[in-house]
């Protein structure tokens, strides 16, 4: 197949799995700490050689242990862009980026250009002179994913890539790897613990415990009914899909609004998320404050410790869920097939571009 292929086992580490990104896709790795996701990385990147298995990037073996095969590192063609930028220190902004084409052997004129070309790229031209000490965490990520991108890797392997930035700096890194993936289709892994960034870069996702694949899918049909006790834990939102119509104002394609917030182009794809404790349940249509209210019909209501989720459908392709107390059921006299409101405030729906 083209793209990345892993099959590992690692005693030591308990590790056992099989795992596929085809060419050109972005595949999130989620799970809880030490479920093993950062050694898929480095099984990917030749980092960590499995007791047994096989890693194959578009069509070239890069490990086989049944044959003995194992590619170094750095013969790869495989980038890292981890949680903190790691640049050298002693080295300009554009030294860092040059030194990737330069290690893959491209002369040093030409990788000075590179190097200028995705400073440029990423935004970050006016920073090429700059030594890292003298750059914002922001910016060094930004340097970080020029130079990740310019030695023009066949598989990007992104560890945790925003997780270090603050909340400032973080979404416009974020959209800058949204384009630099989507622009390339880019076959990359993307190890995280935030359902957003999952949602916003991957087209498909596994979730990783003990070591095992436990579930795996299109992220937001995994994000949205997690099947995993994990993906349940961090996922399990509401997902609305839709076009941006207006700014802060998404629309679905049968016609049902949503109000955010989030920094989307109108005219383009995407997804409206917040969590079903954040949705109020109302028998009659909720007066006063400016909301997202959605005509439903109940369908689920299910316990779940001491709340209760229940699901309504607004529409014939799309369902929600609210987490409300036994007592609001009790009261609203909750039961599938009866007609309520689901309201839930603007503010509390966040917007992201989807891929
Ligand atoms: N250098 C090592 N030697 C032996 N075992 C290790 C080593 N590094 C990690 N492990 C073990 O391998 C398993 C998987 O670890 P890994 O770092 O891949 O998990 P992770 O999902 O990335 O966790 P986290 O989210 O905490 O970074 C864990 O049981 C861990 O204890």
């Amino acid at each position: 197949m083209t793209g990345l292929a892993v099959r590992a086992r690692i005693a030591v580490r308990n590790i056992d799995y099989d795992i596929e990104a085809p060419s050109g896709s972005v595949l999130a790795v989620i799970g809880p700490n030490g479920a093993g996701k950062t050694s898929l990385l480095s099984i990917a990147a030749g980092l960590l050689r499995p007791d047994d298995g096989r890693v194959e990037l578009d069509g070239r073996v890069l490990t086989d242990t049944s044959a003995g095969i194992h590619v170094p590192t750095h013969r790869r063609g495989i980038a890292t862009l981890s949680q903190q930028p790691l640049l050298f220190p002693h080295l300009t902004a554009e030294a860092n980026v040059a030194f990737a084409p330069r290690s893959a052997g491209v002369g040093r004129s030409r990788s000075k250009e590179v190097a200028r070309e995705w400073l440029s790229h990423v935004g970050a031209a006016e920073l090429a002179g700059r030594r890292p000490s003298e750059l914002s965490g922001g910016q060094a990520q930004r340097v970080a994913v020029a130079r990740a991108l310019a030695a023009d890797p066949a598989l990007l392997l992104l560890d945790e890539p925003l997780a270090a930035l603050d909340v400032e700096s973080a979404p416009a890194v974020r959209r800058l790897l949204r384009t630099m993936l989507q622009e390339r289709r880019r076959t990359a892994v993307l190890v995280t613990h935030d359902v957003l960034d999952a949602l916003a870069l991957a087209d498909t996702v596994v979730v990783i415990d003990d070591g095992r694949v436990v579930e795996r899918g299109p992220v937001r049909s995994v994000l949205a009914a997690p099947r995993s006790t994990f993906a349940a834990r961090i996922a399990g939102l509401d997902l609305v899909d839709g076009t941006v119509v207006a700014p802060g104002t998404l629309r679905t394609p049968d016609g049902i609004t949503v109000m955010g917030t989030g920094d989307v182009e109108v005219g383009s794809a995407a997804v409206a998320v917040f969590t079903p404790s954040a949705v109020a349940v109302h028998a009659e249509p909720p007066h006063g404050s400016p909301r997202n209210v959605f005509r439903a019909t109940v369908s689920d209501i299910e316990v779940r410790g001491a709340s209760v989720r229940v699901t309504a459908r607004v529409s014939s392709t799309l369902a929600l869920s609210a987490d409300v107390t036994a007592a609001a059921v009790a009261d609203l006299d909750l039961v599938p097939g009866h007609i309520v409101h689901l309201a839930v405030k603007a503010h509390e729906v966040a917007l992201h571009g989807a891929p």
